[in-house]
């Protein structure tokens, strides 16, 4: 009773409070949320940060930096924001800056019109589900442009969280059905595990197309049907998932492969996702950018007018690097019209958008432009950052691969290098014998070692018996290069401890396993 003795009636509480049993446990936890996996910041990641704390509290490791090279992020690794789109952001957080001199006028026209966009009131409050209008507006009018006229539909666009959010609940719609109707939905191996994650969350049937690693890691069509047949048998295949430029592999897909796939999709009745993040991370002068719209609609109406497509970009990537923003856009085509109103009602339930993402997001897609203030300033920025990353996806390139035992596909786009590894046997068994993925045991030793954190392949998935790390091509010109002379001398050391008599012969576990 409450009237009672205060002492007794908090120890009573506390003995209350020691037989309750916790109601949510391991046994209890969502079983999908336990499935999920989620290698960019997976064990290694969080080994990289014990050890970083024991660095900083003055404990010897055999390395004075641990250099984080799992995550494509590009201002963690230094990359200095582009000028105007932190100038059009800052002054529509802080409006009083409109009156000052150090803002160049294309920056506050920017900022004003944003700022009239969001009901002429603040960036603080909700905006539409959807997005900003005007902001949706400046989209279309972009992908317009990229896409050399193709028309696009401001309606069809939506604001997102990053594209990772717009991506959740494109599948979230998708996925239906028990048993064999339950969904497939077809994702490139190796993937960004964004996509396995969300599959298992979802309880979808994840749907594994291998990447033609021999070939670039090109997307091999009879190895899209090879799969599409074979999951046939115990799910319905209804969505198609397409990451280009490629993360983890950094492969550009020609116009060709593009037809080839959306044809694919056109007599199969699969819903396309294109996660086109990495739209301006092209670098080899031989390969250039083709959005799945534009191909679509120069395939015919026929195609146009019925192959559902969403496709995503983001303010995380590109030069601009802006992922604390968390702001993307998604594209959708052919949507059922009652079907976009349940993804609208969807949208509703989380408001919207952060709208200072969607501000990110803005700059992107209209930059400053050759008559206005900002542009000389605006183009060396970007082309700085745009001529950086093509050296260093080519230095990376031609390091990995004078390095025996190790080969790299070239590093066309994106921002990560995939490069296959030689594990030799006797490091196998080692790796079975302590329950880990060899490429993981591979990846705890550079940790140890040399402080220089990659994640294993095995995260992103891979052809059986193959090994590979991912590595980001972010960190500056000087410090990737030392990363890479110091992953190099590591492999030749892991190859002398694990495999005297093979090292330093040149070859990679594919080569292995064929001999
Ligand atoms: C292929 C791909 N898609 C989506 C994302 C998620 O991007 P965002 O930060 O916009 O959610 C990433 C992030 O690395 C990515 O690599």
């Amino acid at each position: 009773p409450r009237s009672g003795n205060p002492g007794r009636a908090t120890a009573e509480t506390r003995d209350a409070g020691k037989l309750r049993e916790k109601i949510l446990t391991m046994e209890t936890l969502n079983p999908h949320v336990k499935a999920v996996e989620y290698a960019v910041r997976g064990p290694i990641v969080i080994k990289a940060g014990d050890i970083e704390r024991r660095l900083q509290q003055g404990v010897k490791q055999p390395f004075t930096e641990v250099i984080k090279a799992n995550i494509g992020d590009a201002h963690a690794m230094g990359q200095q924001p582009i000028t105007f789109l932190r100038q059009v952001v800052a002054l529509c957080c802080f409006p009083e800056l409109l009156d000052s001199p150090a803002f160049p006028d294309d920056a506050k026209q920017r900022a004003q019109r944003i700022l009239q966009g969001c009901g002429g009131h603040s960036l603080g409050s909700y905006s539409a589900s959807q997005g900003v209008e005007c902001i949706r507006q400046d989209i279309a009018a972009y992908i317009e442009q990229r896409d050399q006229g193709i028309p696009a539909d401001w309606n069809n666009i939506y604001l997102t969280t990053g594209a990772s959010d717009g991506i959740m609940s494109i599948l979230k719609l998708l996925v239906s059905g028990q048993g064999s109707s339950r969904t497939g939905v077809m994702i490139p191996i190796p993937q960004y595990p964004l996509y396995s994650a969300a599959i298992s969350e979802l309880e979808a049937v994840q749907i594994n197309y291998y990447l033609d690693e021999a070939n670039c890691w090109a997307l091999d069509i009879g190895e899209l049907r090879r799969a599409y047949r074979a999951a046939k048998q115990h799910c319905q295949p209804r969505v198609l998932c397409i990451i280009n430029p490629g993360n983890p592999t950094g492969q550009v897909q020609s116009k060709k492969c593009i037809e080839e796939v959306l044809h694919f999709a056109y007599e199969e009745n699969l819903f396309v996702m294109s996660d086109e993040v990495y739209q301006d991370n092209v670098y080899s002068p031989d390969c250039q950018f083709h959005s799945f719209k534009k191909v679509l609609y120069e395939m015919g109406p026929e195609y146009s007018s019925s192959v559902e497509l969403a496709s995503f970009h983001s303010t995380s990537k590109g030069y601009t690097g802006e992922c604390g923003f968390r702001g993307g856009y998604m594209e959708i085509l052919n949507m059922d019209p009652e079907v976009k109103a349940q993804l609208v009602k969807l949208l509703s339930v989380r408001l919207c958008p952060p709208v200072s993402g969607q501000a990110a997001m803005d700059v992107i897609v209209n930059p400053p432009r050759r008559h206005e203030a900002s542009y000389t300033q605006f183009t060396k920025e970007k082309n700085s950052v745009l001529g950086a990353l093509a050296e260093k996806a080519k230095m990376t390139e031609q390091i990995l691969n004078s390095v025996p035992g190790m080969k790299c596909n070239p590093v066309q786009g994106a921002m990560y290098a995939f490069p296959q590894i030689f594990i030799p046997p006797r490091a196998v068994q080692e790796a079975q014998a302590l329950s880990v993925a060899p490429d993981m045991l591979y990846c705890l030793k550079l940790l140890e070692e040399t402080g220089i954190c990659v994640v294993p392949g095995s995260g992103f998935g891979q052809q059986e018996g193959t090994y590979h790390f991912r590595m980001t091509i972010l960190p500056s010109a000087e410090k990737l290069k030392v990363l890479l002379e110091k992953v190099r001398d590591f492999h030749l050391r892991f190859l002398q401890e694990y495999s005297p008599q093979e090292a330093p012969v040149r070859r990679t576990s594919q080569e292995h396993s064929e001999t």
